[in-house]
């Protein structure tokens, strides 16, 4: 079953042909990977998928982007609604300057959760989820700043969970990482895979082929080629993908 699909997607960043007739599904409850070399596009496509480009002042699309069959670009659309069911984590961890309890809380409170045991138990399942509530459990008010690199990428998750999404886009979650904390982040998304569906934008192939059921391959703004990671990694039908995998361009 697919989450999202994606139909005759194109766009454009002012004159500057970003994204080109993108067609794509990405199946529910499983981690799809997005590679390809720099700036093909990878990002960009990402944060069509929850509307963050619409900040962008000179963004213009073409074409249609459904979550489980609703047109995400419906003008009807509420994209606050829809950020908090398609959340994001990105490539440096960003936790805000409030304590680990705040950083998590946050969505919940914005959502307009106030009740104080409702908010405790959402902030220890959330945290329990990405695997980070051993770590912080007798620290809750400090500040979320004087975490590790990896300890913090993992709360940027735990508060996107808070939020109960649907989706999570991560953005090259582990490039700023150790191979220890990357490893945690591994693991952590082969658990949340189970409830989440997950798109993993990365530069590593080795993590591509250890975490996605599912590789698209980009280059200069075009899918060249989906499919099952192993097909990709093993068998890959298209010799740009080839070449790509094999370290000969990108
Ligand atoms: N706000 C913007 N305005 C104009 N052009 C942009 C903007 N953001 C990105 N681009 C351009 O869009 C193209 C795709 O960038 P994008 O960041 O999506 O690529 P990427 O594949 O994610 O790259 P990387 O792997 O380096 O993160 C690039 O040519 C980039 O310069």
């Amino acid at each position: 079953m697919n989450r999202i699909e994606v139909k005759d997607l194109n766009v454009y960043f002012g004159d500057a042909h970003i994204l080109k007739d993108i067609n794509t599904e990405i199946a529910k409850n499983t981690v799809t990977a997005l590679i390809g070399p720099s700036g093909c596009g990878k990002s960009t496509f990402i944060r069509t998928l929850n509307r963050m480009n619409d900040l962008i002042p000179n963004f213009r699309h073409e074409g249609d982007v459904y979550l489980d069959g609703k047109d995400i670009y419906n003008p009807k659309m509420d994209v606050v609604d829809l950020r908090k069911k398609i959340g994001m984590v990105f490539q440096k961890p960003n936790p805000f300057p409030k304590s680990i309890f705040e950083n998590v809380a946050y969505g919940l409170r914005i959502h307009g959760v106030s009740d104080n045991d409702k908010l405790n138990q959402r902030v220890e399942e959330s945290l329990k989820s990405a695997a980070l509530w051993d770590e912080v459990k007798d620290k809750l008010d400090n500040s979320a700043m004087g975490l590790s690199g990896g300890q913090q990428q993992r709360l940027c998750i735990a508060r996107t969970i808070a939020n109960n999404p649907e989706v999570i886009l991560m953005d090259e979650p582990c490039s700023a990482l150790d191979p220890i904390s990357t490893t945690k982040i591994e693991d952590l998304i082969h658990k949340l895979k189970t409830e989440y569906t997950i798109i993993i934008v990365t530069h590593n192939m080795q993590q591509a082929t250890r975490v996605s059921k599912y590789t698209s391959f980009f280059l200069n703004g075009e899918i060249i080629e989906s499919n099952l990671t192993d097909k990709i990694f093993i068998d890959p039908k298209n010799k740009k993908t080839e070449d790509y995998i094999t370290g000969r361009f990108g």
